[in-house]
């Protein structure tokens, strides 16, 4: 099928790459032409295992090419188009100042496309958006036809996306299910023959309503959050009795009804997606008049459990850390990225810094990222970045563990003891174990443990 997917991001390039190694023709766009360049000289411009290798083997097969905006790739798509063009808007929806979605990525990408088609089309909608955001997609492709004068038949359908970065490709090509929202025949047949492939399983394609795909995305990614909001809940709770969280996790993840998977307690969710998808749910909840209660709970509960492991700190070495030395390993949100997006890590370090405290912080990819995150602390000597975990431990007077990169995880615990001013590891994700640390003779607090 031909297809032009709007948007090189982690969601739009990943989808691109994926549709084209299905033997698809797709155009891939963008309008940042410095994501075009590095892509024209075969560098990926996000950290994601696997994306490399699948963008290469489309592009050399010829079934996967770039072009700079929806204009150029439109034109290249319909000069090879006969059957109607499977337009993809995978552009950013970012948190607008009020919490809900900002569409104006997403309906300038239609206002565009309602200017250049030529063609049938289907438009699709990858981002994540609000309920009836279809309708206004649809609204401004028609009224570009309409000034035009132009009458070509398409229609507009939503499909969300499920992946999770660092598996991205993983996901894509292995779907839990894939959500096809339309209330066309002729939509629901093209997106069920190009998603076929996708599954092993027809069952795993669900055909639903335009209005009832969008909703799902929401409630999907509300519902992971609110699992993690709950165990972190549960995991103070069992600080103050002395319960081991992770056994509590293993209890009630043995109920087939609840299941294991997202009950990990932590210091918060991060990434670009559960913060602003949860606060987004909380304003279309509330322009509708219901009132967000579980919503607004889950976001309150992840705010609080940032600031967990600064806390902990604090209440075993003081408020002024003035003078103190903290290492920090793990920035990005989560491992296997270099995603910062709301970052856990950014909340620790800012307050660490702000009580006075010299942070030495490494992490295996994210680096470069921080640089720009933290340029201010970097400036004025408060941060430092590090290439190698062990350097950021040297003589300092704490280890802060707040992203699960497998490297800590085997890291040689004498060789850190010996490192550090003192044996004192706070770890944010429960990543390592309780036992071992204090048999090597740390002081070691996680989340919800003993
Ligand atoms: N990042 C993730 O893991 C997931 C993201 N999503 C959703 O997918 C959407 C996209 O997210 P990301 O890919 O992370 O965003 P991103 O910010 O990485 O990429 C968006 C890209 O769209 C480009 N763009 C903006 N306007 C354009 C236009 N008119 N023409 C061509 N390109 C244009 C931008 O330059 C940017 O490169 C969001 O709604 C997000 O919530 C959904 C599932 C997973
Ligand atoms: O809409 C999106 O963008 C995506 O958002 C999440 O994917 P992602 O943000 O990439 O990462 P996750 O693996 O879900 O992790 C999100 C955050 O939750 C935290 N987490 C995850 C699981 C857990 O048990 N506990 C926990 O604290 C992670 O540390 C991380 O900070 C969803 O998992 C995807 O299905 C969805 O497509």
């Amino acid at each position: 099928m031909n297809i032009l997917v709007v948007g090189a991001g982690y969601v739009g390039l990943v989808t691109a790459a994926c549709l084209a190694n299905k033997t698809n023709r797709v155009v891939c766009v963008d309008t940042d032409p410095k994501k075009l360049a590095k892509l024209a000289s075969g560098q990926i411009p996000i950290y994601e295992p696997g994306l490399k290798e699948i963008v290469d083997a489309a592009v050399s097969n010829k079934y996967l090419t770039f072009e700079l905006g929806i204009k150029a790739g439109l034109t290249k798509v319909e000069s090879e188009s006969t059957e109607p063009t499977l337009v993809f808007i995978a552009v950013g929806t970012p948190q607008g100042e009020d919490g809900s979605a900002d569409l104006r990525y997403v309906l300038a990408a239609a206002r565009e496309i309602g200017q250049q088609l030529t063609q049938p089309a289907i438009v699709i909608n990858k981002s994540t958006v609000p309920v009836g955001t279809a309708e206004s997609v649809k609204g401004e492709v028609a009224w570009q036809l309409f000034q035009r004068k132009c009458f070509i038949e398409f229609d507009v359908a939503s499909n969300p996306e499920f992946l999770k970065e660092g598996a991205a490709i993983e996901d894509f090509f292995k779907p839990d299910r894939i959500v096809i929202g339309t209330d066309n025949e002729n939509t629901k047949a093209n997106m069920l023959k190009l998603y076929r492939p996708f599954v092993d399983d027809e069952k795993r394609l669900l055909t639903v309503g335009v209005k009832e795909a969008e909703l799902i995305k929401y409630a999907s990614n509300a519902m992971l959050a609110t699992r993690i909001s709950f165990m972190n809940e549960i995991a103070n709770i069992c600080d103050r009795y002395g319960i081991d969280v992770e056994d509590v996790r293993q209890g009630v993840g043995m109920d087939s009804r609840i299941g294991p998977a997202f009950l990990k307690a932590g210091c918060g969710y991060g990434g670009s997606c559960f913060p602003k998808d949860v606060q987004a749910l909380v304003r279309i909840a509330q322009s509708v008049g219901v009132e967000p209660l579980v919503l607004n709970g889950v976001e309150s509960r992840n705010k609080k459990q940032k600031q967990y492991l600064f806390e902990h700190i604090v209440a075993k070495m003081g408020k002024d850390l003035t003078g103190r030395k903290i290492a920090v390993w793990g920035l990005a949100f989560k491992p296997e990225t270099d995603d910062m997006r709301e970052a856990s890590s950014i909340d620790l370090i800012r307050a660490l810094c702000h009580a006075g405290a010299q942070v030495v912080a490494h992490d295996p990819v994210a680096k470069e990222v921080a640089e720009q995150v933290f340029a201010d602390l970097i400036r004025n000597g408060r941060l430092t970045l590090v290439d190698h975990a062990m350097a950021a431990t040297q003589d300092a007077d704490a280890l802060a563990l707040v992203t699960e990169w497998a490297e800590y995880k085997t890291a040689d615990l004498d060789a850190l003891k010996q490192s550090l001013k003192a044996a004192i590891v706070f770890d944010g994700r429960n990543h390592l174990n309780p036992v071992v640390m204090k048999q090597h003779g740390f002081h070691y607090a996680g989340v919800g443990r003993v």
